[in-house]
């Protein structure tokens, strides 16, 4: 496949070389700021057949049209995006095949599981899910604890809507029982850590991720691109492509 990278931060970069390991073609990065190989596609006779979006949110207009201009699978792993801009992929999802994903590591998509289950056993503990990332990174809390939220919600009873979620915790009052409390750390170049803290009174359990590198996101990412191709248009999910 001959893939086109939007963003040239950190992500783009270590993409850029999954995509040669893996033996596809790479077609240059897409920045607007002028980092980039194109500024953008718009009236550029470029050739491409997938694309991955590690870039700023404010992006995702212009990556979807590119996809639907050429009709290409997309993967969203940039995070950071309103309400608004969710129901734009669905809606462009009717044109094309686009994964969007929060995270694309096989074992945070595995910890998303485990938390489902966790979570149907453990109702009646108290949860908490803490993010820790560098110092660099402009969303909070991260993509990959919002998608642990849901998660949980998803598998509380009335899908959680009897919970208030909690963001960085302040203040005088005692924890409310139907309280999920959402915690984000920024330092460093803290890579990523994600952990669900199940509490009650006399025992505690945590499910944890830490990224160690980089690496296995945009390794993450090109399998996925690659399961996107000669799909269908349609919504489809990192659990898809690791067949959970
Ligand atoms: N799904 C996943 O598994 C993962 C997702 N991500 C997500 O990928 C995205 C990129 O991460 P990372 O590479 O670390 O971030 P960087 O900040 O290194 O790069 C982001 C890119 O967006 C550009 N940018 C910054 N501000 C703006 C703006 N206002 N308008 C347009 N472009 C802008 C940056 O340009 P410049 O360099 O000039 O600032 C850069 O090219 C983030 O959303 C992150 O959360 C990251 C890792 C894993
Ligand atoms: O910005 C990052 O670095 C990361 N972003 C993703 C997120 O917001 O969850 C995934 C990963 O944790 C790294």
């Amino acid at each position: 496949m001959k893939i086109i990278v939007y963003g040239a931060g950190v992500m783009a970069q270590y993409v850029k070389e999954s995509v040669i390991n893996s033996g596809n073609e790479f077609a240059g990065l897409v920045d607007p700021l002028g980092n980039g190989d194109f500024e953008n596609l718009k009236g550029k006779d470029v050739d491409f057949d997938a694309i991955i979006d590690f870039s700023h949110f404010s992006l995702l207009e212009d990556v979807l049209e590119a996809g639907i201009d050429k009709k290409v699978p997309v993967l969203i792993a940039t995070t950071g995006h309103s309400e608004e801009q969710l129901e734009k992929i669905q809606e462009a999802s009717k044109q094309i095949p686009i994964i969007k994903a929060t995270n694309t590591s096989v074992g945070v998509n595995i910890v998303n599981e485990i938390v489902a289950f966790a979570t149907k056993l453990l109702k009646d503990f108290d949860i908490e899910i803490i993010e820790k990332h560098h110092n660099r990174k402009i969303d909070a809390p991260s993509g990959t604890a919002n998608t642990l939220l849901e998660v949980v919600k998803e598998n509380l009873d009335n899908d959680g809507k009897d919970y208030r979620t909690i963001y960085g915790r302040e203040g005088h009052s005692k924890r409310a029982e139907k309280e999920i409390g959402v915690h984000a750390i920024r330092g460093g170049n803290i890579v990523g850590e994600h952990t669900v803290i199940y509490a009650k009174n006399d025992e505690i359990i945590e499910i944890k991720h830490e990224a160690l590198s980089r690496k296995m996101f945009s390794d993450g990412a090109v399998k996925a691109v690659e399961f996107l191709a000669g799909k269908k248009a349609g919504l489809y999910t990192m659990k898809d492509v690791l067949g959970l």
